[in-house]
């Protein structure tokens, strides 16, 4: 086994929840191969140094003002400011940093795909990471061939199926409701995005059993290795490092555990999950109707509503969710799922949240709300079969209540939750079995000692 002390990675999160757990992860898990870890970071929105203790954190300046929240109105504008601001200041920290260190490789987001071409001036090896799954970047590079032929905005939003994409129809594709300039950026930032060029690799956070085919296509798109070694919380805990360091929450906000001993009040499988992770909400008229579909529904629940939206609900609302359920304003998620009271989770999702769902053999009720998410509920409801669709469900109290109960208490919900049961136990074999990791480390360490020996033939000559 090859490891890699005396190797410097630097790993450069953006400033979103989705984003920057899974990139902490990754840096945990190459930790413990012996890689040193330097996480750059924007000042806004900064990950916690206390909870990654060996790891070095340096900010570059960003020029976002830390009043600003990530919502799904404007987290397309922080990552098109962060491509076209941040040249600079990143490029003169990580000069700063080469003085007195030689770097082995720089990992970057695809959404910063800026770093790239900062990287390759500095001579940096680099390695692209992707945090949605496979099938979706897939489809933006169908998106982006769609784009030069001029056929965005995309108009057809059928339930036909997508040639060379299927079992993905239109509707499916991972577009973003934000309005026409939203999604011109949008559009623009993925085709900029297919522009970068990796030296060393791509990483998905992905299963290889879940997405060969498509992996298989990337990997006739790309020159260089592509890389799966999802899902990443479960190679973390499974790396030395967790051992050592059982406090690397990757958390932005702080969780609320009280929920975690309601839970332990409750029965088995008998409280459904309600999430819209990091990004995406409901607004004040559909969160009275999710209200009152819960309560309704007679279900139990324990409902995360981030600081910046509880405010609208009123107070009547939030007394009668108490009969049944628990509100929080952030959840440790994980434990959450991980908790034998759980049976459902309500959830949009987020690629994080799906994987993290599968692997704690909780089935979903699929309600995606833009991007990639509607790819995920794709997946999971019709090729995964471990949740339920909800696209078409409107907020409103009676088809809540329908679908809650269709989750947790019907015939077809508890045939759900034992196929959930089937893929947790396959994901952990796949984790066990999977070496990717070591092809990663393998690259990082070669391109390295090349580079060194050319060094040194360039200087003895
Ligand atoms: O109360 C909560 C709610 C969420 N989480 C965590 O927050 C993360 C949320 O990530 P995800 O489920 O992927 O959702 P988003 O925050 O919406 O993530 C963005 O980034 C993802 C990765 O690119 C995309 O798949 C999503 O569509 C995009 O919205 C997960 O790890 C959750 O465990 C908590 O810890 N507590």
């Amino acid at each position: 086994m090859i490891m890699a002390s005396n190797h410097r990675l630097i790993v450069i999160p953006p400033p979103l929840q989705g984003h920057m757990t899974p990139m902490l992860q990754l840096a945990t898990i190459l930790y413990s191969k012996g890689f040193s870890i330097t996480v750059v970071h924007t000042k806004f929105n900064s990950p916690d140094p206390t909870n990654h203790p060996d790891f070095t954190f340096v900010p570059f300046h960003d020029g976002l003002p830390n009043s600003y929240t990530v919502s799904s109105k404007n987290f397309i504008h922080i990552s098109s400011h962060l491509n076209t601001n941040c040249v600079t200041p990143l490029k003169e920290v990580l000069v700063r940093i080469i003085k007195e260190e030689k770097i082995s490789c720089v990992i970057y987001d695809g959404l910063m795909h800026f770093i790239d071409s900062v990287a390759r001036e500095l001579n940096l090896p680099t390695i692209l990471f992707r945090t949605t799954c496979a099938t979706n970047y897939l489809s933006y590079h169908w998106l982006s061939m769609l784009q030069r032929n001029g056929y965005l905005p995309l108009q057809d939003f059928s339930m036909e199926m997508v040639e060379g994409l299927e079992p993905l129809r239109f509707k499916d594709l991972p577009i973003f409701n934000l309005g026409e300039s939203a999604t011109d950026i949008m559009v623009k930032q993925v085709t900029e995005s297919f522009s970068v060029k990796p030296s060393l690799g791509v990483i998905f956070n992905t299963i290889e059993f879940l997405e060969s085919s498509s992996l298989q296509k990337l990997r006739k798109l790309y020159k260089v290795g592509v890389f799966s070694i999802g899902p990443l919380h479960m190679c973390m805990a499974s790396s030395e490092t967790q051992e050592k360091n059982n406090n690397c929450s990757t958390s932005l906000m702080k969780e609320d555990y009280s929920c975690i001993t309601w839970l332990n009040e409750q029965e088995p499988c008998s409280v459904l999950y309600v999430s819209l992770g990091s990004i995406a909400s409901w607004e004040e008229k559909e969160l009275i109707e999710v209200a009152y579909g819960l309560t309704n529904s007679e279900q139990r629940f324990l409902w995360v509503i981030r600081p910046e939206t509880i405010e609208s609900i009123p107070e009547e609302v939030k007394s009668a969710t108490r009969k049944k359920g628990r509100i929080v304003t952030w959840a440790p998620q994980r434990e959450v799922l991980a908790h034998r009271a759980v049976g459902g989770f309500w959830s949009h999702c987020g690629w994080n949240s799906t994987l993290e769902s599968m692997c704690f053999g909780v089935p979903m009720m699929c309600q995606p709300c833009f991007g990639d998410q509607r790819v995920n509920a794709r997946l999971v409801s019709n090729v995964w079969k471990v949740g339920i669709e909800c696209s078409e469900m409107r907020i409103k109290r009676d088809e809540v209540e329908g679908a809650v109960r269709r989750m947790m208490v019907s015939e077809e919900g508890k045939l759900m939750r034992e196929k959930a049961v089937l893929m947790k136990d396959k994901i952990k074999i796949s984790v066990r079995d999977n070496d990717a990791l070591n092809g990663i480390v393998h690259a990082i360490v070669m391109s390295s000692s090349n580079s060194s020996a050319q060094h040194n033939n360039h200087n003895s000559s």
